[in-house]
C-alpha cells in the first residue's frame, strides 16, 4: 500500500513525505516542481515529475506503485495572488484537483486526504472557529479550495472512497532534524518573510494593515508547526486505512499572534534589529482567523508536541541559514 503525494516536493508536504518515510510507510510524489524541489526529498522516494491533470501519468502512476491512498498538496497558495489572478487559481487548484480525483477514482484510490486552508472561513464574527461554521471565503484561493472540499466530499459519497479535509491555518517552522523547511525564494509567507529580514537577506519587511479590529491593530493568525501538521496526515491516513469515517478537521492550536508580536518574536529570537515599515493592508486578508482545535484531537487523538512560537521561529532561522549556507536563496 502506497500513498500518492502530490505537491510533495514543496513545503508541507514534502514534511509529510518524510513522516510517512520516517514511520515506514511507502510514498511516490507526483510534482511538476513549479514551486518545490526535488532536493528536499529523501534519496529513497520515488518522485513523478508532472501535472496532477495529466490524467494518463496519474493513472499509470497509481498502477504501478500500487497506490490506495492519495494526499494532495499540490497547488496555488498566495491569497493574494489569488486577487489578482482569480482565473489561474480556479484552474491550478479546482479544474485541476477535478482531474486528478477523477483519474484516482477511476484508477482505484480509496482513500484521500485533502490539503484545504482556515481561508474557507473567510472573516468569521467570532474566533476560534469550529468546523460547524458556514464556510464563506473572501478571496478566490479560498473559494478554490472550498470548491475542491465539495467536490471530494460529492465524489466519495458517488465513489465510495473515504476521505479527511483538513483545514490548516497558518503553517510555519521547519523538521526539527533539520532536513526540509519553506524554500520557495520569494516566498510571501510572514515568518519567512521576518527571518529573511533578520538575516540581512532583506532590506527590510513591511507590516500590511495596522488598522484592523484587533488589540495592536495588525492581523491575527494561529501559526501551526508544520512537522506538527505532517504528523495530523499521518494519523488521518491511519484512521482512513482502519475504516474510519470521512471527517474535515481544523488544524491549529486555537491560539492567534498578531503579525506586529510575531516581528517581536523574531527579534528576539534572533537577536537581530530589522527595519519595519507599517504599510496599507494587503488585499484579500481577513483580519482574524484562529482554529477551533478539539475536533481533531478527539476525533484522531492527534497531540501536538511543537505548539511554541519561539521555538517555530528558531527553525525557521535555523532553516533559512541552510539554505543560505548551501546557495538555495
Ligand atoms: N503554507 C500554508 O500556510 C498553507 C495554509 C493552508 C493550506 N495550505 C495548502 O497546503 C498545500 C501545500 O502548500 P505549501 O505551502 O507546501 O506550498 P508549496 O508551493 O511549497 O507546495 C506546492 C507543491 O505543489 C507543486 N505543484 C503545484 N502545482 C502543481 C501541479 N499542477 N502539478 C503537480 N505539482 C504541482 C509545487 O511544485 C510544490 O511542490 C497547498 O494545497 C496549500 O493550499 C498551505
Ligand atoms: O511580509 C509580510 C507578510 C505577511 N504579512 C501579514 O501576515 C499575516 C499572515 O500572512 P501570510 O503569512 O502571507 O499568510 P496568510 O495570508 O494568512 O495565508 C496563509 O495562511 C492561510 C491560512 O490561514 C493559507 O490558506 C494560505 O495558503 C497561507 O499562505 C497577514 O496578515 C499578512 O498581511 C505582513 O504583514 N507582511
Amino acid at each position: 500500500m502506497t500513498v500518492l503525494v502530490t505537491g510533495g516536493a514543496g513545503y508541507i508536504g514534502s514534511h509529510m513525505v518524510l513522516a510517512l518515510v520516517d514511520a515506514g510507510q511507502d510514498v511516490v510524489v507526483l510534482d511538476d516542481l513549479s514551486t518545490g524541489y526535488d532536493w528536499l526529498l529523501p534519496p529513497e522516494v520515488k518522485l513523478v515529475v508532472g501535472d496532477v491533470a495529466d490524467a494518463d501519468l496519474v493513472a499509470r502512476t497509481i498502477r504501478t506503485h500500487g497506490c490506495d491512498a492519495l494526499a494532495h498538496f499540490a497547488a496555488r497558495i498566495v491569497v493574494p495572488d489569488s486577487v489578482a489572478d482569480p482565473l489561474g487559481y480556479y484552474l491550478a487548484n479546482t479544474v485541476k484537483t477535478r482531474a486528478l480525483l477523477e483519474a484516482a477514482v477511476r484508477s482505484g484510490i480509496r482513500h484521500v486526504i485533502f490539503s484545504s486552508t482556515a481561508a474557507v472561513y473567510g472573516e468569521p464574527a467570532t474566533v476560534p472557529v469550529p468546523e460547524t461554521l458556514d464556510p464563506n471565503p473572501i478571496n478566490p484561493y479560498g473559494r478554490s479550495k472550498l470548491m475542491s472540499e465539495w467536490m471530494i466530499a460529492d465524489a466519495a459519497r458517488a465513489h465510495g472512497f473515504s476521505y479527511v479535509i483538513l483545514r490548516y491555518f497558518n503553517v510555519a517552522g521547519a523538521d526539527p532534524r533539520g532536513r526540509s523547511g519553506q524554500s520557495t525564494p520569494n516566498a510571501t509567507h510572514l515568518i519567512k518573510v521576518a527571518t529573511q529580514a533578520a538575516l540581512g537577506q532583506r532590506s527590510h519587511m513591511e507590516v500590511f494593515g495596522t488598522d484592523y479590529p484587533t488589540p495592536d491593530g495588525s492581523c491575527l493568525r494561529d501559526y501551526i508547526q508544520v512537522s506538527d501538521l505532517a504528523e495530523a496526515h499521518r494519523v488521518a491516513l491511519d484512521h482512513l486505512r482502519g475504516g474510519g469515517a470521512s471527517l474535515t478537521l481544523n488544524c491549529g492550536y486555537g491560539r492567534g499572534y498578531s503579525v506586529l508580536e510575531v516581528v517581536d518574536v523574531v527579534k528576539r529570537v534572533s537577536g537581530r534589529d530589522f527595519a519595519v515599515r507599517l504599510s496599507p493592508r494587503r488585499a484579500g486578508d481577513p483580519a482574524r482567523i484562529v482554529a477551533g482545535s478539539e475536533r481533531i484531537r478527539t476525533e484522531l487523538g492527534w497531540v501536538p508536541r511543537h505548539d511554541d512560537l519561539e521555538a517555530i521561529v528558531r527553525q525557521a532561522l535555523d532553516w533559512e541559514d541552510h539554505l543560505a549556507k548551501r546557495n538555495r536563496i
